[in-house]
């Protein structure tokens, strides 16, 4: 691998577990603007690129290719080449992949020398020993499900690699049909890579899409699975806020770090001062955790004031921070408002264009909206209004309405899903946003897909209500020990 005129040499390890194929494999399409689309997924995530490029006459593939192998080598991702082992070589590829009919892998191997990643396509295990027994370095799979992608002949899907699994001892990488919603499912079969075509380069933020594919692998991950970073106020009395998340995000498995924004005299009968942090110093607090902390997911809380806000939004857009939970804390439990009016402003106009998922009550949503919201319909009206104030998915959490089962209304700018548990009459609720919305952030750092995230987070909340502390004179907080314990 070549860049700025210095070789830096790609070590390919034979041993899986040091092998480069793991992660997000992203395959070229045909489209336009491709260079540009596959940097925007090596932001998100991607691990490898694979130039796959069936169209075309030989200059022309070759042109895209020299342009692809740029990005990769400026941008330090091992790029390998579809089939064409001449092009492979004029391009210096760090690897080659080849069909069941594109050649023979050891010819491949003795003409690109021992430096260089080979892979082969493989649709059932005799293909796939057979890989393996010509020393290549890595195995494509599938497909796994079907896909517009291409005119697929076999469609051995995860349970066919989950089967194989264990008589495979090189790293394998599925590919076929895989999304955000599947590829849980296929990690969990056994995949070491997933090789995306469409999911991400034909998503309309490629970073976004790589971003949510490369945090499944979190799945595998040992204790602590997976980090998030909470960026709210403190509640003195522990049920809500910092204290809530941190208690949250650490029950349920995943290792939580902290900014303050506020500090709140606050106890279950409500609040009896605040002090917001110094914006800069909050700007501050994110500079250290960001810098250095590999965090998966970012949830947020209190902002308190307007110039607080800004300056959690710009740290979040200067660190790219793609996945964060914003749950829109306007009112504390007993009624006290925990923002101003210029706050709420700044988390539309600058936090909401940042927000992965916006988890808004219904007086929260109606602040933000200008609504009234009675119902499920307008519930869902709200959604798709803050969906286009630029929320990418919103959940309108409906326990204020007091009827029925206890109704959350999702939708991602496409599709709504009704989240209902039966509704548990409690006072002791405190605390409950900070809960849920810490709750997502965490499931979605263990490598759990948005919608399946939400759901056992509906779950761990519903518990940690019915299981509610009877602490204090006021409102006692949601049992978050107990939930943790029931939902894990
Ligand atoms: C990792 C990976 N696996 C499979 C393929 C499919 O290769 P393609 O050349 O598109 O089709 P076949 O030649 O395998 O039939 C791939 N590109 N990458
Ligand atoms: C190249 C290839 N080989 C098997 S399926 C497939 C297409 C994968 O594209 P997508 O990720 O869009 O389904
Ligand atoms: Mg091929």
């Amino acid at each position: 691998m070549s860049t700025n005129g210095r070789t830096l040499r790609l070590v390919v390890s034979r041993e899986k577990q040091d092998s480069v194929i793991r992660g997000l494999y992203l395959v070229t399409d045909g489209g336009e603007r491709l260079a540009e689309r596959v940097e925007a997924a090596i932001d998100g995530g991607a691990r490898v690129v694979q130039y796959r490029n069936k169209e075309g006459n030989a200059e022309t593939r070759l042109a895209i290719g020299q342009e692809i192998r740029e990005l990769c080598a400026r941008r330090g991702v091992p790029f390998i080449v579809n089939d064409d082992l001449e092009l492979a070589k004029t391009l210096q590829a760090d690897g080659l992949h080849l069909g069941q009919e594109d050649g023979d892998p050891r010819e491949a191997r003795r003409i690109l020398g021992p430096g260089r990643l080979i892979g082969v396509s493989t649709h059932n295990l005799r293909e796939a020993l057979e890989a393996q027994a010509a020393g290549v370095d890595y195995l494509g799979f599938g497909a796994m499900y079907p896909t517009s992608s291409k005119e697929v002949e076999h469609l051995p899907g995860p349970e066919t690699l989950a089967a194989i699994r264990e008589q495979i001892a090189l790293p394998i990488v599925a590919i076929g049909g895989i999304s955000r919603d599947n590829g849980g499912t296929v990690i969990d079969a056994g995949a070491d890579a997933l090789a995306v075509i469409s999911a991400v380069l034909a998503a309309p933020d490629p970073a976004l899409a790589a971003a949510e594919l490369s945090l499944l692998f979190n799945r595998r991950a040992a204790p602590p699975r997976g980090s998030v970073l909470t960026v709210a106020g403190s509640d003195s009395g522990g049920g809500a806020g910092i204290q809530a998340d941190l208690k949250t995000i650490t029950l349920l498995g995943s290792y939580g770090a902290s900014v303050l924004t506020a500090l709140t005299a606050q106890n279950t009968r409500g609040v009896s001062g605040i002090h917001g942090v110094p914006p800069g110093f909050v700007a501050e607090q994110l500079d250290a955790v960001l810098s250095d902390i590999p965090i998966d997911t970012v949830k947020t809380g209190m902002l308190f004031s307007a110039e607080i806000g800004a300056a959690v939004a710009d740290k979040l857009a200067e660190y790219r921070r793609r996945i964060t939970v914003v749950d829109p804390v306007m009112v504390a439990k007993g009624g006290a408002p925990l923002v101003d009016r210029s706050a709420v402003g700044v988390l539309k106009e600058q936090l909401l264009p940042l927000t992965y998922l916006l988890t808004p009550n219904i007086p929260e949503a109606e602040r933000l909206t200008g609504m009234t919201i009675a119902d499920e319909e307008g519930m869902q009206e709200a959604a798709r209004r803050l969906h286009r104030l630029g929320a990418r998915n919103v959940l309108v959490k409906g326990g204020h309405l007091l009827s029925g089962d206890s109704v959350d209304i999702f939708f991602d700018g496409a599709a709504f899903h009704r989240y209902a548990t039966p509704r548990i009459l409690s006072k002791n609720t405190h605390g409950t946003g900070c809960t849920y919305a810490s709750a997502i952030a965490t499931f979605l750092a263990q490598g759990e897909p948005l919608r399946e995230a939400i759901g056992h987070a509906k779950q761990f909340i519903t518990a940690a209500i019915r299981l509610g502390h009877p602490l204090g004179r006021g409102h006692g907080p949601v049992n978050h020990i107990m939930a943790a314990q029931e939902t894990t």
